[in-house]
Order: C-alpha cells, then sequence, then structure tokens
C-alpha cells in the first residue's frame, strides 16, 4: 500500500498538460490561457472626465465663465477651451483640447443666459491642474500585459479580456472524461421500485458532475455488468471515444468478480492499486498506450465503488491530474488550518479524509462541547470567531454519501490512536469554494475592537 502523496505524485508523473487550443472570448471562462495577453491601445484611450460638471483652465480659479460647448461620453465636441472659458462635460466623457480639470457640478451654479443665448456658469470651487481627470492608459497602458500564460479565467478576467479586444484566444484544452459506472447491482436512478439486491447508480451522476465542474467534456458510458466481456466492451468503447481520462467505480476490491483490476493489468500498467486511505482503499491507477490511435496515452481511475470513497479519491487523486492537463500549475486542493467543533477518534491504520463543513466562526454553543483549553475562544465574539472551524458531517462510513453533503472540505486526519480533541487546529483540504460557506448566527465581528 503506498500513501495518498505518494499515489498523487505517481498520478501527477503520467499527467501532461493538454496542448492549445483556439477559442472565443464566450468559451475562455474556467480555462487556462496558453499565451499571454497584450493591451493594444490604452485605456482610457483619452484624457477622461471622472464627474458630471465642467471642463475648466485650472489657472482661471473661480469666477464666471461662459459654457462655450460641451463634451458627452460617446460624442466628441472638438471646441478647445481657452483660458475663461468652460465646457459642459459628462463622467467618461473626453476633455476637450485646452482644459486641464474638471470641476464636479456641486462645485458650480448655473446662472442666466448671457449676451446672444451665451449659457453662463459659476465655478465656485477652484480646480487644482489633472483634478477629476484620468489621463490616457491610467488604467491600462498600450502594450501592457494584461493577463499571463497559465492565468485562470474568472469572471474579472473575462471583462479584462473584452476591455483589450480579446475576442480570440489561446487556451489549454480541457480533458474528455468518461465516466462508467460497475456493478450486476447497480442500476439507473430511474428504477423504481427497485428489484430484489438491487442499488441505483449515485456514483455516475455524481462522477460526470465533478467532472464537468473541473471543466471537462464529458462522456456518459452507463453500467458495466460484473462480466469480462462486458468490462472489456465498455473499455474499448471509451477508447473509440477517444477519452483522455476513463473513471469506473466498483469492482477493484478483493471479491472474486471485482475485475476492473485483471482487466487493466491485461490492457494496460497498473501502477498503483491499493492506498493508505480512509476511505479509498481499494483506488486504482493504470495507463493504456494505445497504438491505434498514434500511440497515445489514456489514463484510467478505478475508483472504490461506495460512493464516499468514489467522492473522495476524486477529488484527491482524479481532480489534480483533471487540473494539470487543463493547464493549471498548482493543481493540487489546497490547505487551509481549521478548529475542530468535535472530538475526532482516530484511526490507527489509514489516515482519514474526513468530511466537513468549514464555517468562519465557531458553531453555537452547545451545538458542541466548548474545547477545554480554549473555553474563552468558543464566545460568539472570542478569539476563536476569528478562525474557520471545521463541523463533521456526521457519520463517516464510505457507504453514506450523505456525510459529503454541504462538505466543503476534507480534514486531513492522521493515522494513529486515540482521539483528537474539539478545538484541535486540524488541516483541511478545500474541495468547493468557500462563498457557500454557512454564516454563524449573530454574525461575526471582522476587525475585533472595531
Ligand atoms: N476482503 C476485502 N473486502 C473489501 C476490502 C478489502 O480490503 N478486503 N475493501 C473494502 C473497501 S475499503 C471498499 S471501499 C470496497 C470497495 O469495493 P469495490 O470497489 O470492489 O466496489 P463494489 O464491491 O463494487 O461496491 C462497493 C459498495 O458500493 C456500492 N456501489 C457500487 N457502485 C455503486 C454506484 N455506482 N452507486 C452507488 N453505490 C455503488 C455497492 O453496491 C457496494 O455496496 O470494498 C471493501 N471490501
Ligand atoms: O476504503 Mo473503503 O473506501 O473504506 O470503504
Amino acid at each position: 500500500m503506498i500513501s495518498i502523496p505518494e499515489a498523487q505524485d505517481i498520478v501527477l508523473s503520467h499527467t501532461r498538460p493538454l496542448g492549445a487550443v483556439t477559442v472565443g472570448l464566450a468559451g475562455a471562462l474556467g480555462r487556462v490561457l496558453a499565451e499571454e495577453v497584450r493591451a493594444p491601445d490604452s485605456l482610457p484611450p483619452f484624457p477622461a472626465s471622472i464627474k458630471d460638471g465642467y471642463a475648466v483652465v485650472a489657472a482661471d480659479g473661480v469666477g464666471e465663465f461662459p459654457v462655450v460647448g460641451e463634451s458627452r461620453a460617446g460624442h466628441l465636441d472638438q471646441l478647445p477651451v481657452a483660458p475663461g472659458s468652460v465646457a459642459y462635460i459628462t463622467t467618461g466623457a473626453p476633455v476637450p483640447p485646452g482644459a486641464d480639470a474638471v470641476v464636479q457640478v456641486e462645485d458650480t451654479e448655473k446662472l442666466p443666459d448671457g449676451e446672444g443665448s451665451q449659457r453662463r456658469v459659476r465655478i465656485c470651487k477652484a480646480a487644482k491642474a489633472g483634478q477629476d481627470i484620468r489621463p490616457v492608459g491610467s488604467d491600462i497602458t498600450e502594450g501592457d500585459t494584461v493577463l499571463q500564460a497559465g492565468e485562470r479565467v474568472g469572471v474579472a478576467e473575462m471583462g479584462i479580456l473584452a476591455t483589450v479586444g480579446a475576442v480570440s484566444l489561446k487556451v489549454h484544452a480541457t480533458p474528455r472524461v468518461a465516466v462508467l459506472s460497475t456493478g450486476d447491482e447497480v442500476v439507473d436512478p430511474s428504477t423504481a421500485p427497485l428489484g430484489p439486491g438491487q442499488i441505483r447508480d449515485a456514483n455516475r451522476a455524481m462522477l460526470l458532475a465533478a467532472a464537468a465542474k473541473a471543466g471537462a467534456e464529458v462522456v456518459d458510458m452507463g453500467v458495466a455488468r460484473d462480466t469480462e466481456g462486458h468490462l472489456e466492451g465498455c473499455l474499448a468503447a471509451a477508447i473509440e471515444q477517444r477519452v483522455d481520462v476513463l473513471i469506473t467505480s466498483g469492482g477493484v476490491s478483493m471479491g472474486d468478480r471485482d475485475l476492473i483490476k485483471p482487466l487493466l493489468a491485461r490492457e494496460g500498467t497498473i501502477h498503483f492499486g491499493r492506498v493508505r486511505m480512509k476511505p479509498g482503499k481499494p483506488l486504482t491507477f493504470a495507463t493504456l498506450t494505445l497504438p491505434q490511435q498514434g500511440g497515445r496515452q489514456m489514463l484510467v481511475f478505478g475508483l472504490p465503488g461506495n460512493p464516499v470513497s468514489s467522492f473522495v479519491c476524486f477529488h484527491l487523486v482524479v481532480l489534480p491530474a483533471l487540473r494539470k492537463m487543463g493547464g493549471w500549475a498548482e493543481p493540487q486542493l489546497r490547505r487551509v488550518a481549521a478548529r475542530l467543533a468535535v472530538d475526532i477518534k482516530l484511526d490507527p491504520e489509514r489516515p482519514e479524509y474526513h468530511r466537513c463543513t468549514l464555517q468562519w466562526g465557531p458553531p453555537p454553543l452547545g451545538s458542541t462541547p466548548p474545547p477545554p483549553h480554549e473555553a474563552s475562544a468558543h464566545g460568539a465574539a472570542g478569539l476563536g470567531s476569528m478562525e474557520l472551524w471545521a463541523v463533521s458531517t456526521g457519520n463517516q462510513i464510505s457507504s453514506r454519501l450523505l456525510s459529503a453533503r454541504s462538505a466543503n472540505a476534507l480534514l486531513e486526519i492522521p493515522c494513529a490512536s486515540g482521539v483528537i480533541k474539539a478545538g484541535s487546529l486540524v488541516s483541511a483540504l478545500l474541495i468547493d469554494d468557500l462563498g457557500g460557506m454557512p454564516v454563524p448566527p449573530g454574525g461575526v465581528p471582522v476587525t475585533p475592537g472595531f
């Protein structure tokens, strides 16, 4: 049996980033850039007003002035502003030649029109040169690298790409991933009522969703029966689909109908078949070299059938591989430190990946015993309210998928005897973003004392 870090290293050493493809802007979200993006022009491309008001010559100071023109966003009035005159201007509009400052409308007073219906205004507050003007290129300078190769495109990056006119970009290809459930007892989720000995296929929907969430293009391979012939046919079908990765679930343990390992040993190379982890011990990883497809490699992950084992193995081992293929430079799950909300019994044989929901601040008093050495930290506004707390999802048996419900982290519980006490700091691997993290009742002071 190897350790999880060893298993992760082996998988990543057999995983290569996929090549670059060209996509339109709309297809860039979530992808990793394969080239840097430069600005072809400056932003703003012209000196732009920050306020609605009057473009002035700062040296003129306060006084009454004729309004000789106007500059509105999107409509450029070329009339220059000579000393002793001003122009009306709106936010984002180009500052007319001659003007060197903007006075906001709140610091002016409209006057009755003068001779020949000349508009007039009183400037009540003297401006400094450059006031309320964004100079050319003050946000982005022509030629700037606005995004580097290797950066992932999120929502802000979509806006940045649009603002520099990058409507066609090179990004890393994302993997094509097939998902296959196995087992004679496993039937489609639509089956009702269940026949004797049957259970509905939870893993396929879950793993297809997990791969799609990771940005993969997914292929649903259905359910394979526990026969060599049918499993071989399913593997051949996945190869035919030219997938980069095949994820199977079930059939990797020690039973006489656990046929995945023998199949992979016949068709390719098994790199490991047992990992010291709870859950997920029979996790299997193999590579297949496909001479019929130019000698390309396909990765196969044989995940254990227990749904939670599949869930945990996907996040710890498959997800980093999918990320690396998609161009991530740091594909591993991110770690944070969190305080345990309850005691956790240790497993003396395998390190455990305990599903939990992280929240900012301790759970309500009474829901968990306060850590004895940190009783004062367990109050609503105590020190503990400034930390992440890990709330267990309950019974961790690997068949109970409800133990993954709302889980945003896997606690890395070391292999040892005894108990880790509530209040202890533990390492947590993030499996979801923390945007939906529960908000503790009563809220949490963000900065104590303010
Ligand atoms: N003699 C031993 N037996 C077992 C060992 C062992 O070391 N020695 N390891 C146990 C561990 S740990 C795990 S995990 C399981 C994994 O077994 P398999 O990968 O062979 O999975 P199956 O036997 O096919 O199924 C296990 C369990 O999960 C249910 N299942 C399977 N597929 C699905 C699905 N798509 N959706 C929902 N549930 C599914 C299946 O009905 C079984 O209940 O082996 C232990 N045994
Ligand atoms: O390792 Mo198995 O996944 O404990 O149930």
